[in-house]
């Protein structure tokens, strides 16, 4: 199944189970494609995204789209958000729009070209200490023109590599063809010298597969919004990304905690995503976990109730799908029946790190 285009039927949004919206930073230097990344995600049908931005005026968020799409946005005016006092309100703005009223499929918080990426991410853990958001992952925008020029100038890398999950290499349309594949492998293995296992992909125009970035309930707007994000997707072409690939099985029985935590541990080759909601024999009942991998950020939290079904997703624009299938089919019919005391206490750690 190469390139399969990932029905969200089939990769249902986690969230309502964990109860907690994903937050995802988009940075990158000035220029580089972040306000064109954050619109392109606010076009994915049916997508139910809080915004917050440093202000409207100067980073030019598409308005129609934050009007119609947008369930409420947060605007920080007044510079960076990591220089101003209390975070900028970023603190403030998570809690506002992680409300379960809002129903959030995830937080996009587009930072300005002036923003320390580290300290960005630092920040947003920190606002996950309130059990509302969890961190979803920081894409980092790169200009594949200007870089050289603006970002990485020092013989060490830039320690802004360090905080990314996901780099976009941006403007390759602009690369002179006889160079491309030099200046794009350049890129890679500086951004590799400080982040080793970062996803890296390329892109135009910011435009990637929203898959990577979250999940959606549905693939359809939702009947009772505004049909503003509809007709401006219809007008601007804006589908032309490719797709990324996805593996999912279903558990009909508790699964092996040893093998869920290598799984989370080592995830697949080429996955940058892998979410689920799982069942475990504890000491004394089984236990529900939804868990959440972005990157090598690993989310494990409880679950109200186990589930009697649950599933393991994987997803990643350069995905082993045969080798991502058979791993997650391994934790799905591998039997669990009794309690396994070590993998327990490894989930335990990571239910522990998650609060
Ligand atoms: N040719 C080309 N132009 C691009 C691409 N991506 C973005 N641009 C253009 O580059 C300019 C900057 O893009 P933005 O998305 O505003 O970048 P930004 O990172 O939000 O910029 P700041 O908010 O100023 O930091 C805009 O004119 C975009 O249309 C691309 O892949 N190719």
């Amino acid at each position: 199944m190469a390139d399969a285009k990932i029905a969200s039927g089939n990769t249902a949004s986690t969230r309502g189970a964990s109860g907690r919206v994903p937050v995802i930073a988009l940075t990158g230097y000035l220029g580089a494609g972040k306000t064109s990344l954050l619109n392109h995600l606010l076009r994915r049908p049916g997508a139910r995204v809080g915004v917050v931005v440093n202000d409207f005026g100067t980073l030019n968020v598409d308005a129609a789209l934050v009007t119609g799409q947008v369930d409420e946005a947060a605007v920080i005016s007044g510079g960076c958000i990591c220089h101003l006092p209390d975070a900028g309100g970023l603190l403030d703005a998570l809690h506002r729009l992680s409300r379960p009223r809002l129903r959030l499929d995830a937080i996009l918080v587009e930072a300005s070209g002036m923003a320390e990426p580290v300290h960005l991410a630092r920040l947003i853990r920190v606002g996950s200490s309130a059990k509302e958001t969890r961190p979803g992952g920081l894409v980092e925008v790169i200009d594949a023109i200007g870089h050289f020029r603006t970002v990485d100038l020092r013989p060490e890398p830039p320690i802004r590599y360090a905080a990314a999950t996901l780099v976009v290499i941006n403007k390759t349309d602009l690369l002179p063809l006889a160079d491309r594949e030099r200046v794009l492998d350049r890129i890679r293995e500086r951004v590799r010298r400080r982040n080793p296992h970062v996803q890296v992909i390329t892109a135009r125009h910011s435009r990637i597969d929203p898959m990577l970035v979250f999940d959606t309930a549905a693939d359809e707007d939702p009947v009772d919004e505004l049909p503003l994000a509809q007709l401006i997707r219809e007008s601007d072409h804006d589908h032309d990304h490719d797709h990324a690939r996805a593996a999912a099985a279903e558990l009909t029985q508790p699964v092996s905690p040893s093998l869920l935590i290598d799984l989370v541990e080592h995830p697949p080759s080429g996955a940058y995503r892998l979410k689920g909601r799982v069942r475990v024999r504890g000491h004394r009942a089984e236990r529900g976990f939804a868990v959440h991998v972005v990157g090598t950020l690993i989310h494990i939290t409880p679950l109200p109730e186990p589930p009697l079904v649950g599933e393991l997703v994987a997803i990643g624009m350069h995905l082993d799908q045969l080798a991502a299938q058979q791993r997650l089919d391994a934790v799905a019919t591998t039997p669990a029946d009794r309690p396994d005391v070590a993998g327990l206490r490894r989930l335990h750690r990571y239910r522990v790190l998650s609060r």
